[in-house]
Formats: structure tokens, sequence, C-alpha cells
């Protein structure tokens, strides 16, 4: 079954072509990675999914619910690129603002905050206002965000850049049991290929288009590869 269907996707802006006409099925309950160089497309495929930007020609579906649906805004956890916080607020006030937002009951608010703050290991920080987070700070709080109200999707564009080592570890263990334990679909973009190789299923975009696709492993193999850079540089006849 698959939480996310999109089929023959375009996108352009004034005279560019960003998305070609593109198809693309993301399974229900797997953690599939869009990879790809700056500027191919991925964020612009990510907004047309959330239902943020209206794709020029094509249909995506998203759990049985053509994008876009007010009924899916609940059900998509988004985490973007630039964080969209309240700097004036606290961590706090930024989670409950939006645990409000989608009308949690105060047990859940309650519950929902503390969960989220501590997955992203934001727990003693947030009193503090987020003027005074550091960038990767944020980054942790737009995350907490994106998981505040329990969505069956999760989309996180480039979810763990400027993050250490010891919490990306652990936000990818906790990404892992969200999806093995309560069946969530993940979808993720990312530069750093050790974390592609964590994705269930991966795309590569270029230019606009779907370059390669599949599993970690069978991407190396067909390619006779050991690295997604060198599929990647494959395919564009680098190697
Ligand atoms: N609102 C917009 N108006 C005009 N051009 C845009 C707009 N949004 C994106 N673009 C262009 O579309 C192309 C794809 O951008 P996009 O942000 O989707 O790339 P990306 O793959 O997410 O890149 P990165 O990995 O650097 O974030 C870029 O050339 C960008 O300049």
């Amino acid at each position: 079954m698959n939480a996310i269907t999109i089929e023959e996707i375009a996108k352009g802006f004034k005279h560019k072509k960003v998305i070609q006409p593109l198809n693309l099925n993301i399974a229900e309950r797997k953690i599939f990675g869009l990879l790809g160089p700056s500027g191919c497309g991925k964020t612009t495929l990510i907004k047309m999914i959330v239902g943020m930007m209206k794709p020029d020609t094509g249909k995506i579906t998203v759990l049985d619910c053509e994008v876009p649906n007010e009924a899916l805004l609940s059900e998509i956890g988004y985490m973007a690129q630039s964080d969209a916080l309240y700097t004036e607020l606290t961590g706090a006030e930024n989670l409950e603002f939006f645990a409000k937002l989608y009308r949690l009951s105060k047990k859940e608010q309650r519950e929902r905050i503390q969960y989220a703050a501590e997955i992203v290991q934001l727990t003693n920080d947030l009193s503090i206002r987020v003027a005074y987070y550091s960038g990767g700070m944020k980054r942790r709080l737009s995350l907490a965000i994106a998981l505040i109200q329990n969505p069956k999707i999760l989309i996180l564009d480039e979810p763990t850049v400027g993050m250490d080592p010891v919490l990306k570890q652990s936000i990818w263990k906790e990404l892992e049991r969200l999806k093995n334990d309560e069946h969530k679909t993940i979808l993720i973009t990312t530069h750093v290929m050790d974390e592609a190789e964590r994705c269930d299923n991966l795309a590569m975009l270029r230019e606009g288009k779907i370059i390669a696709s599949g599993t970690p492993a069978a991407l190396k193999t067909q390619y006779g590869v050991q690295t997604f850079d060198e599929v990647f540089l494959k395919i564009v006849g680098e190697l």
C-alpha cells in the first residue's frame, strides 16, 4: 500500500522547469530517502506533497486523499529546511502553539511536548527564548514540532543538518522505532550518505528527474559501486 503516490507531477518557475513530469510511489511504513545535488528540486517536490505549493500538472495522493486536503494537515508532520519558529517565544511556547493548533487536549499537549522535547534533547532548554537558540537547536525544535501531533507521515527536509553525531544517531534510532513500532511513513531528503544507507528505499533526483531508484543495496549493486556518490557519478558519466 502506498502512503504517497505522485503521478506526472511537473513544476516550473518562470521559464525554468524545476520538476519534469515525474512519477513516484512511497510505500507505507517505510523510510524513503530523496537524494540529489543542491537545486535538483527536492524541496520543491516536498512542498508539493505537503500541499504548500501547487504543481503545474499532475496529481499527488497522500493516504488516499488528493492533495491539497485539509484533513491531511494533521496526518503530515513537516520539517522544512528553513526553520519557521517564533523567535520571541520560548521553545516550550513554540511547541504549545503548534500543539494547540492541532487541537490536542491539555493532557495530550503535555505528553506530546514532553516526548518531542526529549527526542531532540531540548528538555532542559525549553524555557529559553528561541532567539537565543543556536542553529542546531532551532533545527531540533523544528523536528520536535513536526512530531507534535503524532502524524502518520513525517516529511523531513534535511533534518539532521548541524547536529552532532551522537544526537544524529539517536534521532535515526527514533525514526526507525517510529517506523517499526508505530508504523509511520517517513520521507526524508539528505545529502548525507550514511543516512541514505539507513533508508528502505531511495530515489535520486537530478534536474527535476528521477535518475535512479531502489533499495540502497540494489542501487549499489546495479552500478557496481560502494557509495551513493559513485552511483550518481556513474549515472552522469563522471566515473
Ligand atoms: N519560489 C521559487 N521561485 C523561483 N525559483 C525557485 C523557487 N523555489 C525554488 N526555485 C528554484 O528551483 C530549483 C530547485 O530548488 P529546490 O529548493 O527544490 O532544490 P533542492 O534540491 O531542495 O536544493 P537543496 O538541496 O540545495 O536544498 C532551484 O534552481 C531554485 O532556485
